[in-house]
């Protein structure tokens, strides 16, 4: 059974769009739309849609966010997609998933590729940071043991890919060809955005040393 589950913050904007591609895949089981207190439509946007909505009634952070979603979650695999993708397709979807169902993998790191030069960029230099991921449930909830997620926030990727060294994981990247991402200054504007990236950065750096 297949649990794909999506944090979301304020992406009234783009989680129609990523629903809307999920929904029609057929060999997902079910859909968690983890609302992390959300200012904006992100709710309205995503009951559009056959879902399991948790809201979160205040901004956890995606680690948090991510947790509470695994916690409801009933597949033994599990899928985590962040809900400001742009140009996710089914073929995205099935190449990330592949290698975990057919045991060829552990665990499954989408990166992006050939969608636009910032982000392909980015992700080029640290595909482990990346947010699309595919696992056994057994692994997360191994993680989730070990690793506190509520107060981690944009630490969760750095965290896993620790975790997956650790424990030996056989890791795979699957290119994410044509998908980009909202980046935060398209997001919040420049300044809001750049200080919201350097949050970030601090997130990740508190859990890599
Ligand atoms: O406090 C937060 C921040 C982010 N997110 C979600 O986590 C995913 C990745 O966040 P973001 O898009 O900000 O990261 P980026 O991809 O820009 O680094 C997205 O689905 C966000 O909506 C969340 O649930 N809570
Ligand atoms: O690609 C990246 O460098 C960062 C930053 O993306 P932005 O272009 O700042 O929105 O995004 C990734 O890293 C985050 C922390 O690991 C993850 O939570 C995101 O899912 C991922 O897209």
């Amino acid at each position: 059974m297949i649990s794909v589950i999506i944090p979301a913050y304020n992406e009234e904007k783009t989680i129609g769009n990523v629903l809307n591609v999920l929904t029609k895949i057929n060999i997902i089981d079910e859909i968690i739309v983890v609302n992390d207190g959300s200012e904006d439509n992100t709710v309205a946007e995503a009951k559009k849609y056959n879902i399991i909505l948790i809201n979160l009634r205040k901004n956890m952070g995606k680690g948090a966010a991510v947790k509470a979603g695994i916690e409801k979650s009933k597949g033994d695999i599990i899928v985590m997609l962040d809900a400001d993708l742009v140009g996710l397709t089914e073929t995205h979807f099935l190449s990330l998933i592949n290698p975990v169902l057919n045991d060829s993998a552990d665990m499954s790191i989408g990166v992006f590729s050939s969608g636009r030069k910032s982000t392909d960029l980015a992700q080029k230099i640290a595909p482990f940071l990346s947010g699309q991921r595919a696992m056994n449930k057994k692994y997360f909830i191994d993680f989730l043991n070990l690793k506190d997620l509520d107060t981690c926030k944009y630490g969760l990727e750095i965290a896993l890919t620790k975790y997956a060294k650790i424990k030996k994981l056989r890791l795979v990247q699957i290119p994410f060809e044509n998908m980009t991402h909202i980046m935060k200054e398209e997001k919040l504007g420049i300044l809001k955005g750049f200080y919201a990236r350097l949050k970030m950065y601090l997130d990740i750096l508190k859990i890599w040393v």
